[in-house]
Formats: structure tokens, C-alpha cells, sequence
């Protein structure tokens, strides 16, 4: 855990009603069904789930590596890292809207107006409360900001900016929209602010090159970097990563690295590029338990070193409680529960959360049977009216299998701890909770921002 806690309540990434199909000739496939987080600068988040809960397909989305048959449907994914939203910008100016230029330009009221004027409701831009209000009154009371009308699509629609923006600038303040990013975006942030380490190291590294002419190729792409300065950043890289000998070591190739060199040289070559956030999709899950041991702690140095965000993917509950700060737990496409580390582990809310626990092998000392949850990940392929782990829930009743289950409150203390179960509020009775989770859902369902769009 990093313990520069100074800078952990800035964002750095947020995930807003995220949805990611893939169109088989079969079925279509809701990978990632509507799932929101944020990533804090220095933070590690853990995202955890037995295998097919849409982890990776979360972490492809960011990395705006998602390809055909997928796609992504909807939500956002605001990337807020000033240099990447900089240099950005400078790249794509096309792309990129200037909400304090805007705001010079046009003016609001009017802009306002003629999307009321163009049959969109006051209530849709402003919040309920403000059905029936006028442009001047939406504005007057701050309900309705440039930066809403550019993040809503709105200020596209009234032809103001260009139809999708990239990059958002607003005074200080910024973001990427991912979701919106042209190919070419997506390959330079790649390069730059996100970086990403998967499970199998040979993916990454090619087998017909040096293991460090591979990271001085990362270096002079992103970098700029070549010749014996390249050489000895590479070498200082391979050091940083703890490799011995990197000197030596720096001119074989990934056939001559064991398993975990190779993941080292893996993070090495994500590291030349600076990242702000470092995906990593199982990193570990290949290696033996004192080289994964190894690995986590080697992560842990780097994060507190270089402040960087980390969102780590495991369907390990024992390496999560290692590594993260926050648990989000995915189950068949969703976010299910979400928690600070601690708070998970002590206080789990979600039944299947609590499956996934009492599986840990540690957990179970005193000779107490290892439990696993009975069953498989049903493939979410449908919209669900219901929730998805009640037919593996030793809690669910009736209604589990009628009404979908939203995100509610459950922190006991001032952490911020959610889950998606009909279970809670805890202080409701059930048929009351049941029914909060009926209108909340009906609710979400008609603010999509999509829908809004579209039927004009
Ligand atoms: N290219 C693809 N085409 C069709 N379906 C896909 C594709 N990639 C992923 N899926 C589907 O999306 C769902 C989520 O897959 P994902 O790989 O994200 O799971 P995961 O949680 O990472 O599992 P694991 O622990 O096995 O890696 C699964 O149902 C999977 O079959
Ligand atoms: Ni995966």
C-alpha cells in the first residue's frame, strides 16, 4: 500500500456506466454490463471474480484495445492525467473541446434555450426538481454548466464542438474520453499515460529480439531515446526491476529469463514508457508463490516510488488482500460489490463476496473444509431482470430471480462500501428494499445519456 496518501483523492480514472458486447453469431455477450469506478492517483484497485466475470474485458475497454465482435455501447472512461491531457490535446486540436474558450464564444442561456426549444426537458439537463424550469433559471441556479452541455453530447448536438470529443480541457482541469478516442489517441496513450502488463510475459515480448533492444524500442518511441542513452535506461529499468546482473542481462533474449525475469523485464518495458496508471491482468497467476510474492512486492516499491495508479486484476483473494487498496468484485459483467481492502475482508456484504472469501486456503486453518462456490459464471447475454448470482445464492429468495439488484450504501463507516444485492439496505425490511431496488434500477434506466441522443 502506497503511503503517499497526500495526492490518493485525486482521480485519475473514471468508469461511468461502462458497457462493453461482443456480437457472436450465437449470442451477444453484455462482457461489461454497466459498471462505474474511479482509480485514485497512488492507488491500487483490485478487480476480482472467478474467470468469465468480465476482468479483462474491463481492462481491454481502457486500454481501448477492445476489437471486433466487441464493442462498447456506452458510459465513459475519463482518464485525468494533465500531462496526457496536454500533450493530447496539442496532438489532436480537432478533438479536443476548451470549455473556458466555449464559454467566450457562446452563450449558455441560449444554448440552453434551444435544447429546451428542440424538445428536450428541463428535468433531463437539470435534475428532477427543475421539470418545467426555463433556460435562465437552469443556469442562473449553476444546474447546468458549459462542461455539462460538452460531457452530455449536448454541446455536439447544438454543433459546437465536434461531434465526439476527445479531449476535454476546462481551465486547470481535464480529461480524456477514452470512449471517444480516434485510433490514433488510443495508441498514444497507450505509449504514454496507461500501461498495461498481462499474464503471460511472452505475449508482450517478442522472442527474436534482446530483451533490452525490446525496451530501448519502448524508450525511443516514447521517449525519444537512442543509443547509449537508451542503453543505459534500459539497463537502469532492468536494475529498478531487480534483476541481477542487468548489465549482462540487458543483451540475452526472453528465452533466456525464467518465468519470473520475464515478468520483471515485462514491467521494465511498461515502466519506460512513465505510465500514470499500469493495468495488470494476472501478472502473477503463472508464477510459483514465491515469485508471484516476489512480483507484488516489487509493484509495491514502484507505486510508492513513482505515485503511480495500479488497477490489478486476480481472481486470487488471497493476492488482492496483498496488494490493493480498494476491492471492486465483478460477478457475469457487473460490479457487485466494492470496498476498501480492510472493509471487504472484514465486513463482506454480497454473498458472493462471501463465497469468494471462505474459498481463501488460508482462511481455513483448524482443519475446516475449503469451500467453493457450487456452479459456473452464467454468460451474461441477456439484459437482466433479475440477478444473475441468485440461482448460486445461499441467501436468495423469491424476488432475487424478478427484480435486478442496484448498487446500495453499505458502509458502516465514513468508507465508501457498495454492494448490488436485495439484501441491503440492511435497516429495510426485505419487501421495501426490494421495492428501492425495483424504482432505482426503472430510474437509471431512463437517465441513459444514449437514449437521450438518439431520438432526435
Ligand atoms: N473476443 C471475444 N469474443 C466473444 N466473447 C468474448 C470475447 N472476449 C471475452 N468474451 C466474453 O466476455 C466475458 C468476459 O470475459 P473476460 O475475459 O473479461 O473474463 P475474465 O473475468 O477476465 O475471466 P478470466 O479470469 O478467465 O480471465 C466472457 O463471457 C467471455 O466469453
Ligand atoms: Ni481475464
Amino acid at each position: 500500500m502506497s503511503l503517499q496518501q497526500s495526492r490518493m483523492d485525486e482521480p485519475i480514472l473514471e468508469v461511468e456506466n461502462l458497457q462493453t458486447t461482443f456480437f457472436t453469431d450465437k449470442e451477444t455477450i453484455r462482457a461489461v454490463d454497466d459498471i462505474s469506478y474511479t482509480i485514485h492517483r497512488g492507488e491500487t484497485v483490485g478487480i476480482v471474480g472467478e474467470s468469465g466475470s468480465g476482468k479483462s474485458v474491463t481492462a481491454r475497454s481502457i486500454m481501448g484495445l477492445v476489437d471486433s465482435p466487441g464493442r462498447i455501447m456506452g458510459g465513459s472512461i475519463k482518464f485525468r492525467e494533465p500531462t496526457t491531457v496536454d500533450r493530447l490535446a496539442r496532438l489532436f486540436p480537432k478533438r479536443t473541446a476548451e470549455i473556458d474558450e466555449l464559454r467566450e464564444e457562446h452563450d449558455l442561456v441560449d444554448l440552453v434555450d434551444r435544447l429546451l426549444s428542440s424538445g428536450h426537458r428541463a428535468s433531463e439537463l437539470g435534475g428532477d426538481q427543475y421539470a418545467g424550469a426555463d433556460a435562465e433559471t437552469l443556469v442562473r441556479e449553476g444546474r447546468v454548466d458549459m462542461a455539462d452541455l460538452v460531457e452530455g453530447g449536448y454541446a455536439a448536438e447544438l454543433g459546437i464542438v465536434r461531434e465526439k470529443t476527445f479531449v476535454v480541457r476546462d481551465g486547470a482541469e481535464g480529461y480524456v474520453e477514452i470512449t471517444n478516442a480516434p485510433k490514433e489517441g488510443l495508441r498514444k496513450l497507450r505509449g504514454s499515460g496507461i500501461a498495461m502488463i498481462f499474464q503471460d510475459p511472452l505475449t508482450s515480448l517478442n522472442p527474436v529480439y534482446t530483451v533490452g533492444n525490446q525496451i530501448k524500442e519502448a524508450l525511443r518511441l516514447h521517449r525519444g531515446l537512442t543509443g547509449k542513452a537508451a542503453t543505459e535506461e534500459a539497463v537502469r529499468l532492468l536494475e529498478a526491476v531487480s534483476i541481477p546482473d542487468a548489465r549482462r542481462r540487458v543483451d540475452e533474449y526472453p528465452h533466456q529469463f525464467s518465468g519470473g525475469m520475464r515478468q520483471r523485464a515485462v514491467i521494465a518495458m511498461a515502466l519506460a514508457c512513465e505510465p500514470e496508471l499500469l493495468i495488470c491482468d494476472e501478472p502473477t497467476t503463472a508464477l510459483d508463490v514465491t515469485i508471484q510474492a516476489q512480483i507484488l512486492e516489487l509493484l509495491d516499491e514502484i507505486q510508492a516510488e513513482r505515485d503511480l495508479s495500479i488497477m490489478f486484476i486476480t481472481h486470487d483473494m488471497g493476492v488482492i488482500a496483498e496488494i490493493a487498496d480498494r476491492v471492486n468484485v465483478m460477478y457475469a459483467g457487473e460490479l457487485v460489490e466494492s470496498a476498501p481492502s480492510r472493509v471487504l475482508f472484514d465486513e463482506p456484504k454480497h454473498p458472493y463476496t462471501q463465497g469468494l472469501l471462505e474459498s481463501i486456503p488460508s482462511r481455513n486453518v483448524g482443519g475446516e473444509r475449503l469451500r467453493t462456490i457450487e456452479g459456473e459464471v452464467p454468460t451474461p447475454n441477456e439484459q437482466p431482470t433479475y440477478c444473475r448470482f441468485a440461482p448460486r445464492c445461499p441467501e436468495a429468495f423469491d424476488a432475487c430471480d424478478a427484480v435486478h439488484p442496484v448498487s446500495v450504501d453499505v458502509s458502516t463507516s465514513e468508507a465508501e462500501h457498495t454492494a448490488a444485492c436485495l439484501l441491503y439496505p440492511e435497516d429495510m425490511a426485505r419487501e421495501d428494499a426490494v421495492a428501492y431496488h425495483q424504482s432505482r434500477g426503472a430510474t437509471t434506466a431512463r437517465a441513459d445519456p444514449d437514449e437521450v441522443s438518439d431520438d432526435e
